[in-house]
């Protein structure tokens, strides 16, 4: 053979060679990326970026690997549902969140009632007191009077009787035979086998969304089932909120569009707790501000609508207790659009003027049925005029 044709036969069989050998080295490498994607853990960037990064600006070459699949997440575990403390004797667990904030009254007035001679400065002192924690001009001045009264009948008394003393005017004046259940069970008379129904209301950042988180969690502590209407359509968040609290122990919530009509979704929480059997539809409103008429009618609006399913069984006014008088003026405008029935006063544990309470019943001729001592989910406890006032004197 010619040399020239042997050099020929060489390169035929080098490119022979070639041809073969590098779909071969192609498809190692086909696998060996494989065995990577296998490899990689949920979370990970997927392996078609590693791939796709390289190539250069312009050329389209054709996936050598078929896309991956995206890491698929595992399964969210099922939520872990909370066991809410009972309700009897919460007062009495947060009576120091009232004493921490009011020792300073209980202090204050010992020291008055324990002087030697009880003239007329050390009586205007004593009122002094109880008007800076807010029980009110009328109201102090009432429970002094009787106070006065009743030492001078009695003659001369020790400080621990007069604090007595004081304590039952204190008690008195909270009027304990007024009925503070929470009309939230469909036991009670109205309800005629559909849940009932609890309209939450009060301005913008007093608590209404918390303290409807907590009641349905006293709710199901006493073997109840609640289902949340998220009415406040005006605040993006508050749905949110509601839902994580309904969430932590099993408590369907029911929304509707943000900005939406807040009556339709109070409307659609209350149809839904009906289908569904439930004992308690909790709504929770739009903070309003008594100055928006508008706001105000739309609230007003609510409560017609949700009544076409039959009466609003409670109707609670939250109040933060730390707007003092203020909140009081709040309090009388929506007691003029809806017919409050039931008074929750929160934040107790951020204040020195738990004589608040006093001045609310007074002024509103409603009850307070709940006070909130803390944001922790089992800090609201049903009120009770003697434990309350025993912890307000406390030193
Ligand atoms: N310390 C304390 N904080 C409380 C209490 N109740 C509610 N809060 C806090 O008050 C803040 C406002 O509560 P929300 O429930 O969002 O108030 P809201 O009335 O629903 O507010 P809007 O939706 O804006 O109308 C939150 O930070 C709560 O944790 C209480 O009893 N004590």
């Amino acid at each position: 053979m010619e040399p020239q044709s042997v050099i020929f036969l060489v390169i035929f069989l080098a490119l022979m060679a070639l041809a073969f050998v590098l779909p071969t080295l192609r498809r190692q490498r086909r696998e060996r990326l494989r065995e990577q994607e296998r490899d990689t853990l949920p979370g990970a960037p997927p392996v078609e970026e590693e791939i796709t990064t390289g190539a250069p600006a312009g050329t389209v070459e054709a996936p050598e690997v078929p896309a991956p699949a995206r890491p698929v997440s595992p399964p969210a575990p099922p939520p872990v549902l909370e066991k809410p403390e009972p309700t009897a004797g919460r007062l009495v667990r947060l009576r120091a969140r009232l004493s921490r904030s009011n020792n300073a009254l209980g202090k204050g007035l010992l020291a008055l009632l324990s002087r030697d001679k009880l003239d007329d400065d050390t009586w205007d002192e004593i009122e002094d007191t109880l008007i800076t924690a807010d029980v009110g001009v009328d109201a102090t001045r009432e429970i002094v009077g009787k106070l006065r009264e009743q030492a001078r009948v009695e003659g001369t008394a020790s400080a621990a009787d007069l604090r007595a003393m004081l304590a039952s005017q204190l008690v008195a004046a909270l009027d304990p035979t007024m009925d503070r259940s929470l009309r939230a069970t469909p036991h009670h008379d109205s309800t005629d086998g559909r849940p009932a129904v609890v309209l939450v209301v009060g301005v913008n950042g007093a608590g209404k969304t918390t303290t409807c988180g907590k009641i349905a969690r006293v709710l199901i502590a006493d073997g109840h089932s609640v289902v949340l209407g998220a009415a406040d359509t005006f605040r993006a968040a508050a749905a949110d909120q509601l839902a994580t609290w309904g969430g932590r122990v099993d408590a369907e919530d029911v929304r509707g569009p943000e900005g939406g009509d807040p009556a339709a979704v109070a409307f659609d929480a209350v149809k839904r707790g009906t289908e569904t059997g439930v004992d308690t539809v909790l709504i929770d409103t739009a903070g309003r501000l008594q100055n928006k008429i508008g706001l105000m009618d739309e609230l007003g609006k609510v409560k017609r609508v949700v009544s076409r399913h039959g009466p609003v069984d409670e109707t609670l006014l939250i109040l933060d207790a730390t707007t003092g008088q203020n909140g009081l003026e709040q309090a009388r405008v929506f007691t003029e659009v809806v017919d409050v029935t039931g008074v929750a006063l929160t934040k107790l544990d951020g204040t020195a003027k738990g004589g608040i309470v006093i001045a609310v019943q007074r002024k509103l001729g409603i009850p307070v049925k709940l006070v909130g001592l803390g944001e922790g989910p089992d800090d609201l406890a049903p009120f009770e005029p003697a434990a309350f006032v025993d912890a307000l004197l406390a030193e």
